[in-house]
């Protein structure tokens, strides 16, 4: 349900963003701005399909995916100064300390004990950002409750390191998730890297529970992340899927952010 308050809010911000609402601004896609006020312009027998609806009462909601230190962060932090975005960043502080434990810690220590521990509580996290409401048009989210199943609870099962029953606990929950709450995505945005880069980044950021990341687990994510959203042969897709090469430095890629602003934020 929009209040109208809300609603107003959010003309005013589009109206900043990209211009007044009778602009062109279709891009060869749907206008967003009809998509986001389609009440005032259909009639009782809309022709609304889902994904309008959800833009309508949720606003575009974009994931940011892509391997561990793949720079969904710096997108994040790219984008997060433009006007009627919000962005949300995966809540890796939690998940190093929820009331004084570490699970992200204890996990890279024994990922046989204590990976059902964190990929319940990255679940829960995961679920507290995709459900929150935003008074932006745009939320921008990193990574996705999608992902934290299809690729890190995934791998965990398949390297042999999470029992059955975690795993089949883990999925019952995903699944009653899904299907009991509307975590529609609008657009995928994938920063497609190779391991290598993302090995020599995550050595460079230092951060102290990833110091025992292999690169054969960059390779384990990265394999995964490709049968998902590039060959799309593993697991569902939940939204269209916007491929960047992400292997280029930070000054190239705030280039290609900025010449395809309009493309990554779903315009
Ligand atoms: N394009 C890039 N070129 C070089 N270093 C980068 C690039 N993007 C990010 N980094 C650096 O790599 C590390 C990981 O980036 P980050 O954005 O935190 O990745 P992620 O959020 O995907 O884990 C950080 O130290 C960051 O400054
Ligand atoms: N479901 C998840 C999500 C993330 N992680 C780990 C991977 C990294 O060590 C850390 C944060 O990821 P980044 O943003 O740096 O790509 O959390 C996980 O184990 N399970």
């Amino acid at each position: 349900m929009s209040c109208p308050a809300l609603v107003w809010c959010r003309r005013k911000l589009w109206s900043k963003l990209i211009g007044p609402t009778s602009g062109a601004v279709g891009c060869g896609k749907k206008s967003l701005i009809a998509s986001t006020f389609p009440i005032m312009q259909r009639g009782l027998f809309s022709t609304e399909n889902a994904g309008d609806q959800n833009k309508r009462e949720k606003g575009t909601v974009i994931c940011v995916e892509g391997n561990i230190a793949s720079g969904k962060t710096s997108c994040l932090d790219f984008f997060s100064n433009t006007v009627g975005l919000e962005v949300f960043k995966e809540p890796v502080d939690k998940w190093r300390n929820v009331r004084g434990h570490n699970p992200l810690g204890l996990m890279y220590q024994d990922p046989n004990r204590w990976g059902l521990t964190l990929q319940t509580y990255v679940q829960l996290t995961m679920l507290d950002i995709h459900t929150k409401p935003s008074i932006s048009p745009i939320k921008m989210m990193e990574r996705s409750i999608y992902s934290a199943k299809y690729i890190f609870v995934e791998n965990l099962y398949q390297s042999g390191k999470m029992a059955d029953v975690d795993y089949a606990v883990l999925t019952e929950w995903f699944e009653w998730i899904i299907k009991s709450v509307n975590l529609s995505v609008d657009l995928i945005v994938y920063l497609k890297t190779s391991p290598e880069t993302c090995y020599q980044r995550l050595k460079n950021r230092c951060r102290e529970e990833e110091r025992v990341i292999p690169l054969e687990y960059l390779y384990a994510i990265h394999s995964l992340y490709e049968e998902w959203l590039v060959k799309q042969t593993s697991y569902p897709v939940p939204a269209p899927v916007l491929v960047i090469d992400a292997n280029k430095d930070l000054e190239e890629m705030s280039r290609h952010y900025e010449e395809n602003r309009r493309s990554i934020l779903s315009l």
